[in-house]
């Protein structure tokens, strides 16, 4: 995020000048309970670096995992598993007066203006709060910093004594960023900081980061749900599903041509702005899995419109195919699901349920299309064991049967292209065809 001369100039300056690596990052939250055993794996293994005075975007559905793992970053929630270096230190094992320290160098902006500010305290008490704990230098000077980082993102030193319900959106989120620029930071967090505001606004306060950070070098995490204000900001782009980094790479060349199957489909999710251009989209199948139980071979399989088929299906018809792939979508979600209340006095009775309805379910998938005989042998066999309550077996069947890599194998992170773009997918293995082809021959 910086103009194109001053970003060559950095590029050069601080090409392998490394702020930030995180490596094999993992963030689970426990229920608590002693017999909890299935966490939510909201953060599953992450892995990429960041050069300083870079933008890196952080982008994914709801509850991909993107806050959570801002928040691991800054210390604010306890890493489970691998390590985070900040300037070649790892903070996840960090305390006392180091700790202390790491709290001045990294900073975060927080999405909502309203919510994140003191309402009791005044602007100055607030922007100066950061320094006071910290025991920077004298009141005197603090006083004195307060009112040039008013200054420096657009307020007025008359605006020391008010209080945040006097400011609009924009001016609260002006005041959020003075408050974490007060210990002049390395490194800035910004977990959505424009998405509550005003479009006009928005742009205002994308434009104020970006001069922040060419005069003091900052480096930003830019976490965000809109693609459009990410493609224009970012110098990289890093997609997150379930957890996991699909795709990273140059926000251009990703915006342009994305490798992964996700940021394909995430990308054409975005309404084109001009009608008369076509644009190929695809709808995804479901809902993301839960992460208390993600698949056990690449995270986005469940979904994936391009997903490597076993040998013995590459010819059956495509539409058959995706039927088998919602029928296992729905043995799946039945899993998630609560019983009914006919199924809970059953229970409760002591007498056998059966979560009836499977032969509705196949005739449904299967009643109106031509599937050959063998395919419809195994669909009825998997619809017999979750008929008689063995779910699990029946899902086992079908992905014994219709599985592929994509289902048994956690893809690795690939190179694509030669800029350093790094993609979770076993297409891009060689003896696979790439996404980008398979998806030529869908929307044809
Ligand atoms: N404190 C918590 N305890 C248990 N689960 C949590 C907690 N915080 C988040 N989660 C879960 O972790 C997963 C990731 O949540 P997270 O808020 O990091 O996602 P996100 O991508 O930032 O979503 P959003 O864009 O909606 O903020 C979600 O399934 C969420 O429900």
């Amino acid at each position: 995020m910086s103009t194109t001369s001053t970003k060559e100039e950095q590029k050069t300056r601080t090409s392998q000048d490394t702020i930030l690596e995180v490596n094999g990052l993992k963030t689970y939250y426990e229920d608590g309970g002693l017999l909890s055993s299935n966490p939510v794996k909201a953060v599953d293994g992450v892995s990429f670096d960041i050069e300083r005075g870079e933008t890196l975007g952080l982008v994914g559905e709801s509850g991909c995992g993107k806050s959570t793992l801002g928040r691991t970053l800054m210390r604010l929630e306890e890493a489970t598993a691998g390590e985070v270096k900040l300037n070649g230190t790892d903070i996840t094992t960090l305390s006392g007066s180091d700790l202390k320290q790491f709290r001045k160098d990294v900073q975060m902006v927080f999405q909502d203006p309203d919510s994140s500010l003191n309402e009791r305290m005044t602007i100055g008490e607030i922007v100066r709060e950061p320094l006071d704990v910290h025991d920077w230098k004298t009141p005197q000077e603090r006083r004195e910093r307060v009112r040039e980082l008013l200054e420096t993102v657009g307020l007025q030193e008359q605006h020391y004594y008010r209080y945040p319900h006097q400011f609009s959106g924009g001016q609260r989120q002006r005041i959020g960023i003075a408050r974490a620029l007060a210990l002049e930071p390395d490194f800035i967090i910004l977990d959505e900081p424009v998405s509550a505001l005003d479009v006009s606004v928005q742009a205002k306060i994308l434009n104020l980061l970006e001069d922040l950070q060419n005069e003091f070098g900052l480096t930003y995490l830019f976490i965000a749900h809109d693609l459009a204000v990410v493609r224009h900001i970012c110098d990289r782009v890093a997609v997150m599903y379930l957890g996991n980094i699909m795709e990273i790479g140059p926000a251009d060349e990703m915006f342009d041509e994305p490798a992964n199957p996700y940021t394909h489909a995430l990308l054409s999710s975005i309404p084109e702005p001009d009608p008369t251009i076509g644009r190929d989209r695809i709808t995804l199948r479901g809902t993301p899995p839960s992460p208390r139980d993600p698949p056990a071979g690449c995270p986005f399989s469940t979904r994936c419109p391009v997903k490597i088929r076993p040998e013995s299906y590459t010819d059956l018809d495509t539409e058959v195919w995706e039927r088998i792939e919602v029928f296992r979508e729905v043995l799946r979600e039945r899993e998630r699901a609560s019983p009914s209340v006919t199924e809970r006095v059953r229970e409760l009775l002591g007498r056998e349920t059966h979560r009836s309805g499977m032969d509705e379910i196949v005739t449904e998938l299967f009643g109106e299309i031509d599937v050959p005989g063998g395919v419809m042998k195994h669909i009825n066999e998997a619809a017999d064991y979750a008929e008689n309550d063995d779910e699990d077996a029946a899902r086992t069947y079908l992905r014994e049967e219709f599985g592929s890599v994509c289902d048994h194998e956690r893809p690795g992170q690939l190179g694509v292209g030669d800029k350093g773009r790094l993609s979770l997918c076993h297409r891009h293995e060689t003896e696979y065809e790439e996404p980008s082809t398979v998806f030529e021959t869908l929307v044809q």
